[in-house]
């Protein structure tokens, strides 16, 4: 045998990218870059119509009579669509995630303004949308249910009344905690500190609208779907379930997509009639929503009106959270979260600290308006529950005279304590909280700010510091634990070798812009030390991935990111068995190193991945119970959540005259255990630290008393802009998650959970001369203002 010069593998790929973890440009982007993106509403199937939907102008109405004769006179109209004709197949209804139904297109009652009540399919989409004026709806007007708070009173409109023997709008009561223990503690606290506050209703916004592309072959009864989704396996399960198609006859199509946010996770009424459609036409139908349609009638987040209360000894030790939750679904519940949780994960609320005892009860109410409660950049209800801890903290540290930052010292939870089991039941995985906050107050400067704001106040200007620290649970989840419509959370994963070397990884995830094509190729990388631009990766489509649940609750990274890293793993170990079985040696006598498999003592004599790859597909006799080729496929279901979590400072300057408030500084410490690729990782950072300056600042889908939506258009709800935002000063420390095969903790929601109440911090922070104790986001210029004169306003409510 020749003896070739062994030199160390590289660290990098012949095309300059890591081997395995660190900093690389994304693959996606070449195409996104120029153009070459295929989003839903880019794909032309041949044949295809064209459908629009009518939608309720009123919040809630009995409908009298639908008159579509003339639409359907219209020369290009194909087909018009009704409750009515739902009716007839058994269609009218879907059932929501949240074990509730859901008006597909409305038969009895309009529930909110902008529900579905007619689709026209026609051979153009400005025929279809000029035909919706045809269709005459005739409404009897009832009173509409516009403010949670009054929804169950006994005089209230009974908004579901589909449900035979409903009488109010209670939907359930949950609780978490020990009520008794909690009370105790509260009975025996130097101090409580009582506040009110709402996490108004917003939305996902994301830049692509929703839309779909049925089509029904009337042939072979095969039912292939294009559509912007985060969860294909998932829509073609319920597919199944709700038309009653066979599910290998349904092939769900999730082609590149603009932003989900959470609000890509369900099915909506569109997606239906656009199957619907295709059935009576015979015709492929694609239905794309416009913006308005988005932002008034798809999946809204938070609604939450929250009533928290924190106990504490006078020398600060934090003892007890309580809180009373009243929780707005609108007109179907329809939220998306695992079949235990109706409140989600917000018993998370204990958030970061060490207390003896909480309790939490949520009552969810129906209302007049657009049903969803999706997870908006929030692991179930986790960004709600974040926020509530951080501002009761800090009505805490005003009460006691203490600092904020040395409070939350005090509480935070010990390394040592970990893993720690909350009040609640969580079984936080790993942390080092003090060193996570000690950083941020070292890159904010932190007694610096403090002294610059002394002095400013003297000179009475308004600056104020905000500080929140958050924990999330992240990677839903175990299957003893959580299911979503009884399916469990596990993620399937393959990995095939090429003969050559090259990869192929397919996942049960999809990727909305975080950059998976990129990450997942890395992980892979990571453990077989190819490099990441021949390891291409396969998602959105049923027909060619293993099932898995989908992308939300940044679930991506610590379920489908270990199954992809376990797959690797089991491939590495088959080659190990061949490179010993060429090599004719034991197993025993073969270490790995970056990339090969090689033997003790002699790194000469080794085998590379790619060499193994070409033996395991050609005629080398191999030992017994080894197959050829080197593939793997794993489903893997994770054995507890990870649990990533941060330390955030916010720096504001409040205007005193007008109420203007600019984030002059923003520091983020994240910790999501080792970063596969730092820079999607700090682009994630920065994309949901932008989403929390919105909600805070300028963001809420608001009502008037008639229950007209008042925010569906950006006129209205407002998105920031590099121009509200600072530049942002990100850090990080690492503690890996000690169950994750590569240690790794989500981090796609960690901002847009941990900003809004660092934001609200610091602008109260910034009103303390005016004895500002809480005013509700938005915060923005008026709401502010009102503030400073001591009357704060209900920024849910367009009426005053
Ligand atoms: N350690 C670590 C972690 C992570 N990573 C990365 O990062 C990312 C993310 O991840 P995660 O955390 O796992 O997550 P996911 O699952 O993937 O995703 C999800 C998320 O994601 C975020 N982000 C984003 N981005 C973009 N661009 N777009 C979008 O849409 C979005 N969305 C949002 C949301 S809202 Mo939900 O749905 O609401 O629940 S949830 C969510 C990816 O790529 C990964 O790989 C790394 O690197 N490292
Ligand atoms: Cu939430």
């Amino acid at each position: 045998m020749t003896s070739t010069q062994h030199t160390a593998p590289s660290t990098t790929s012949p095309a300059g990218n890591p081997i395995g973890f660190g900093r690389m440009l994304r693959k996606e982007d070449a195409r996104f870059l120029r153009g070459q993106g295929h989003y839903l509403d880019d794909l032309v199937v041949p044949g295809m119509l064209h459908a629009a939907i009518l939608r309720s102008p009123v919040a809630h109405a009995r409908i009298v009579s639908i008159d579509t004769s003339q639409a359907e006179a219209h020369p290009k109209v194909r087909a018009v669509i009704t409750g009515a004709t739902l009716e007839s197949l058994n269609l009218a209804w879907m059932p929501t995630l949240s074990a509730d139904v859901q008006a597909v297109l409305a038969t009895d009652k309009v529930r909110f303004q902008g529900q579905e009540v007619a689709m026209v399919v026609a051979e153009d989409k400005y025929s279809a949308r000029d035909a919706l004026e045809l269709i005459d709806v005739e409404y009897d007007d009832l009173p509409p249910v516009v403010d949670a708070r009054k929804a169950l009173d006994p005089d209230a409109p009974v908004i579901r009344d589909d449900v035979e023997g409903r009488t109010d709008n209670h939907i359930f009561d949950w609780e978490a905690g020990d009520k008794a223990r909690a009370d105790e503690v509260f009975a025996a606290a130097d101090v409580v500190v009582t506040q009110e506050m709402l996490y108004p209703r917003v939305h996902p916004a994301p830049m692509e609208t929703c839309g779909t592309i049925a089509s029904m072959d009337r042939v072979t009864g095969r039912l292939t779907v294009w559509s912007t989704n985060q969860a294909p396996h998932a829509h073609r399960t319920i597919y199944a379930l709700v038309a009653g198609i066979p599910e290998h006859n349904i092939q769900i199509i999730s082609p590149d997509i603009g932003g989900g946010f959470g609000n890509k996770v369900g099915i909506y009424p569109g997606y239906v009639l656009a199957v619907v459609g295709s059935i009576l036409t015979g015709k492929p139908v694609k239905w794309v929503e416009d913006r308005g349609e988005n932002l008034m009638s798809t999946s809204f987040a938070r609604d939450y009106h929250m009533k928290g209360e924190i106990a504490a000894t006078r020398d600060g030790r934090i003892l007890g959270v309580r809180v009373d939750v009243l929780a707005d679904h609108g007109a179907f519940n329809g939220t998306a979260q695992p079949t235990k949780f109706p409140a989600g994960f917000f018993h998370i609320f204990t958030g970061s600290y060490d207390l003896e005892a909480a309790y939490c009860k949520v009552t969810g109410v129906y209302t007049n308006k657009a049903p969803g409660g999706v997870a908006y950049a929030c692991s179930f209800r986790i960004t709600e529950a974040v926020y509530l801890v951080e501002r009761m903290v800090d009505l805490l540290a005003d009460e006691l005279g203490a600092d904020p930052a040395e409070l939350r010292l005090k509480n935070l939870l010990r390394p040592e304590q970990f893993p720690y089991v909350s009040k609640t039941g969580w079984e936080y995985d790993s942390g080092d909280y003090p060193r996570a906050l000690k950083k941020a107050m070292e890159i904010a400067g932190y007694d610096e700010l403090r002294r610059e704001q002394r002095e400013k106040r003297e000179r009475g200007e308004l600056m104020g510091i905000g500080i929140s620290f958050f924990t999330e649970g992240v990677g839903a989840g175990p299957r003893k634990h959580m299911d979503i419509l009884g399916l469990g959370m596990a993620d399937g994963c393959e990995l095939r070798l090429h003969p050559t070397g090259k990869a192929q990884l397919r996942l049960s995830v999809q990727t909305q812009g975080q950059g998976h094509e990129t990450t997942f190729a890395q992980i892979v990388s990571h453990e077989l030390g190819i490099p990441p631009e021949d390891i291409d990766v396969i998602h959105g489509d049923t027909s060619n991935t293993p099932f898995g649940l989908g992308t939300y609750g940044s679930r991506s990274t610590p379920v489908s990111g270990a199954a992809a890293a376990v797959a690797a793993q089991r491939v590495r170990d088959k080659a190990r068995v061949i490179t010993a079985a060429a090599l004719e040696c034991s197993t025993d006598d073969l270490e790995w190193e970056q990339g090969r498999w090689y033997v003790k003592g002699d790194p000469s004599q080794g085998k590379t991945i790619a060499e193994v790859s070409m033996l395991a597909h050609g005629t080398l006799e191999l030992p017994e119970g080894v197959e050829g080729h080197l593939d793997a496929s794993v489903v893997y279901d994770p054995p507890n959540l990870t649990y990533p979590f941060g330390a955030y400072i916010c720096v504001v300057d409040v205007d005193s005259g007008t109420g203007q408030v600019t984030v002059r500084r923003f520091i983020a410490v994240d910790d999501c255990g080792p970063r596969v690729n730092p820079m999607i990782v700090e682009g994630q950072v920065h994309g949901g630290l932008a989403d929390g300056v919105g909600m805070a600042l300028m963001q809420v889908i608001a009502f008037d008393e008639d229950g007209n939506c008042v925010g569906g258009s950006f006129m209205d709800y407002l998105l920031p802009t590099s121009m509200e935002c600072p530049s942002w000063e990100t850090g990080e420390t690492v503690t890996p998650s000690p169950h994750h095969p590569l240690g790794l903790k989500g981090i796609g929601e960690s901002a847009t959970v941990g900003s809004p109440p660092a934001v609200v911090n610091a602008v109260i922070d910034a009103l303390e001369p005016y004895g500002v104790r809480h005013a509700d986001m938005p915060l923005t210029p008026a709401n502010v203002w009102m503030a400073m004169q001591g009357r704060p306003m209900r920024t849910d409510l367009a009426v005053q």
